[in-house]
C-alpha cells in the first residue's frame, strides 16, 4: 500500500458523548490517525457540559494521533447542534453549557412560538417553528432563571463557534450551524433583529456568520497544531455529516447516535409548521431538512442496562410496545413524557422488551422521514419519488450512520420498519470525516461534499428492502395515539 504523504487535514466532531478526531490524506481520504476523549453530561432533568472540557478533550484526542498533528495544514470542527456557550469578558464560560437535548425551556419554547407570530410565521421566516432544542429557547430560559449569567454573559457562541474561536482568536460560525439558534433566519439568511430583540440579546455578542468556503483564520502559536495551520468554517454535526457523505438531495440518511435524526440535502428552502422538519441551512448553500429524536443509542442501551442484557440480545414475538422518551421527546414534541411500556405478558421475555425498545426509537424517526422528504420535494412538500429512486427504477437506500448503525438489531430493526434498501458506509466517523472534507476543500480550493465524494465516503455494506413489518407499525401507532395524554406529561 501506498505510503500516505498528504497534504494532512484534521477532521473533528465534538459531539455530545465526546470529542472524536480523524487526521486524513486529504489526496486519498485515507484516515492516517485517530483520538477520542469523553465529554460529561450531567444527568437530571437539565443536560449541561462544561466547555472548557471540550477544549481539553481536543487537545486530548489530537494528542493520541501522534506526531502526525505537526504535520497537518487545515482543520475543521464538527460540533453538537444549538448549545448555548455564554463566555464572560475574558472568553471564559460564564456557567456550563445548556445542550440541545436539554428540555427546560419548553414552556420559554411555547412562549416564543406564540409571542412572535405563531408557527406559520416561525417556519416562513426562520426556516423553522423552535424546538425546545434551539439555542434561542434556552437563552430566553437563562434569562428567567439566570439573569445574573446573561449580565455577565459578553459572547454568545454555539460548540463548534467555541472550539473554532480557541483555535483561531476570531469569533465565527456558519449559516448551517447558525440555522439552529433560532435568531438566524432561513429567509433572509442573516441574523434575525425582531427575535434578537425580543429575547434582550444584543446582536454584537454574536459571531460572524461565514461564507461558503471562507477560512474562519489560522491556528494561533502554542496550540497543539502548527501554528498558521488553516482553519475551515466548522459547521453543526449533521451539516458536517451530510458533507462527510457528499450527500445529493434525494438521498435520505437516518443517524443513530445520542440523537436520532433523518434528513437529506435540498436545494430548496424548508419551511414546515407543523415544527416536526427543521429548516436547516447546510455547510454549503443549500438546505438540510432534519428531524431529530432525543431519545436514541442511550436510551436503548439503557434499557438493555436496566434488563441486565447485552444491546444484541433481542428477541421476536410479543405484542409489546415502547417509546423509550426517557429525556422527553421532540420527535413526537412531547417535551414532558417519559418512557412509556404496553402489552406486557407472564410470558414476555427481556429480549422481546428490548427489540420494543428498539422499535419504539426507530418507529419515532421513520414516522418523520416522509416529512423530512416532502420538504425536499421541488413543489414546495410533494416527495418526488421519482428523485429517490436510481437509474434503474430501484428505491434509494436509506444511508445508515453514526454509532448505533455499527449494531445488528438496529440495522435489523430500520431495515424491517422502513421497508427501504439500507447502506452502511464504512466510513464509521462521517462527522470527522465531513468536517476533515472541509478542512481539504479550504486547503484545495475545492468543494468540500465533492472531496468526500471523491473520497467515496458512502460505499459500504448493502441491504436490499425487506416487507414493512405493517403490525407493529400499526400496534406503534395506534399506542401512540392512545397513551398521549400520558405522554404529554405534566409539565414540572
Ligand atoms: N457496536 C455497536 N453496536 C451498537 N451500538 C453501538 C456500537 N458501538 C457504539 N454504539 C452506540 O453508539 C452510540 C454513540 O454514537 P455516536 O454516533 O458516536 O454518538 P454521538 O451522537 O455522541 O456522536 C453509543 O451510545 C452506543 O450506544
Ligand atoms: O439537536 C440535534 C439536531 O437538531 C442533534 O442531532 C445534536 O446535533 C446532537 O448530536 P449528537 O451528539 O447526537 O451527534
Amino acid at each position: 500500500m501506498a505510503v500516505p504523504e498528504g497534504p494532512f487535514v484534521v477532521g473533528v466532531d465534538s459531539s455530545t458523548q465526546s470529542t472524536k478526531v480523524l487526521i486524513v490524506d486529504s489526496t486519498t481520504g485515507e484516515i492516517v490517525a485517530r483520538g477520542q476523549a469523553p465529554h460529561t453530561v450531567t444527568p437530571g432533568p437539565g443536560h449541561e457540559s462544561d466547555p472548557e472540557q471540550w477544549w481539553t478533550a481536543l487537545r486530548d484526542a489530537l494528542d493520541q494521533c501522534g506526531d502526525l498533528v505537526h504535520r497537518v495544514s487545515a482543520i475543521s470542527v464538527g460540533g453538537q447542534q444549538h448549545g448555548l456557550v455564554t463566555l464572560d469578558a475574558d472568553g471564559r464560560p460564564v456557567r456550563p453549557a445548556l445542550l440541545w437535548n436539554d428540555v427546560r425551556s419548553a414552556p420559554q419554547r411555547d412562549r416564543l412560538v406564540e409571542e412572535l407570530g405563531g408557527p406559520r410565521e416561525w417556519a416562513e421566516r426562520m426556516g423553522s417553528v423552535p424546538a425546545p432544542a434551539f439555542t434561542v429557547t434556552k437563552w430566553a430560559w437563562l434569562r428567567e432563571h439566570e439573569p445574573e449569567s446573561v449580565a455577565a454573559t459578553r459572547a454568545v457562541r454555539l460548540p463548534h463557534d467555541y472550539l473554532t474561536e480557541r483555535l483561531t482568536g476570531e469569533a465565527t460560525t456558519d449559516r448551517g450551524d447558525a440555522s439552529g439558534t433560532g435568531w438566524w433566519a432561513s429567509r433572509s439568511q442573516t441574523y434575525d433583529e425582531r427575535v434578537l430583540e425580543h429575547v434582550g440579546l444584543p446582536p454584537e455578542l454574536l459571531p460572524r456568520v461565514l461564507g461558503h468556503g471562507e477560512a474562519a483564520g489560522t491556528v494561533r502559536p502554542q496550540l497543539p497544531l502548527p501554528a498558521g495551520t488553516l482553519v475551515a468554517t466548522g459547521t453543526g454535526d449533521n451539516m458536517a455529516a451530510a458533507v462527510g457523505l457528499g450527500l445529493r438531495p434525494g438521498q435520505p440518511v437516518l443517524s443513530l447516535g445520542t440523537s436520532g435524526t433523518v434528513y437529506s440535502v435540498s436545494d430548496h428552502r424548508p419551511a414546515d409548521p407543523s415544527g416536526t422538519v427543521s429548516g436547516f441551512a447546510d455547510a454549503g448553500t443549500g438546505w438540510l431538512p432534519l428531524a431529530c429524536t432525543l431519545n436514541c443509542t442511550l436510551a436503548v442501551d439503557r434499557v438493555a442496562a436496566l434488563l441486565n442484557v447485552h444491546r444484541e440480545e433481542v428477541s421476536t414475538g410479543g405484542e409489546l410496545t415502547m417509546f423509550p422518551f426517557l429525556d422527553g421527546e421532540r420527535t413526537p414534541n412531547l417535551p414532558y413524557a417519559a418512557g412509556l411500556l404496553h402489552g406486557l405478558r407472564h410470558d414476555t421475555d427481556s429480549g422481546q422488551v428490548l427489540q420494543a425498545a428498539y422499535d419504539g426509537a426507530v418507529f419515532a424517526l421513520l414516522r418523520a422521514l416522509d416529512q423530512v422528504l416532502g420538504e425536499d420535494g421541488a413543489e414546495g412538500g410533494t416527495y418526488d419519488a421519482a428523485r429517490s429512486a436510481d437509474r434503474s427504477g430501484a428505491e434509494t437506500p436509506l444511508l445508515l450512520i453514526g454509532g448505533g448503525a455499527k449494531g445488528t438489531a438496529w440495522r435489523q430493526t430500520v431495515l424491517r420498519l422502513s421497508g427501504r434498501p439500507v447502506q452502511v458506509p464504512r466510513a464509521e466517523e462521517l462527522v470527522a470525516l465531513g468536517a476533515a472534507a472541509q478542512a481539504a476543500g479550504l486547503l484545495l480550493g475545492e468543494d468540500a461534499a465533492a472531496v468526500a465524494r471523491r473520497w467515496d465516503t458512502a460505499a459500504g455494506m448493502a441491504y436490499p428492502a425487506v416487507p414493512r413489518d405493517e403490525p407493529t407499525l400499526e400496534r406503534l401507532t395506534s399506542a401512540l395515539a392512545g397513551a398521549d395524554t400520558l405522554l404529554r406529561g405534566a409539565r414540572p
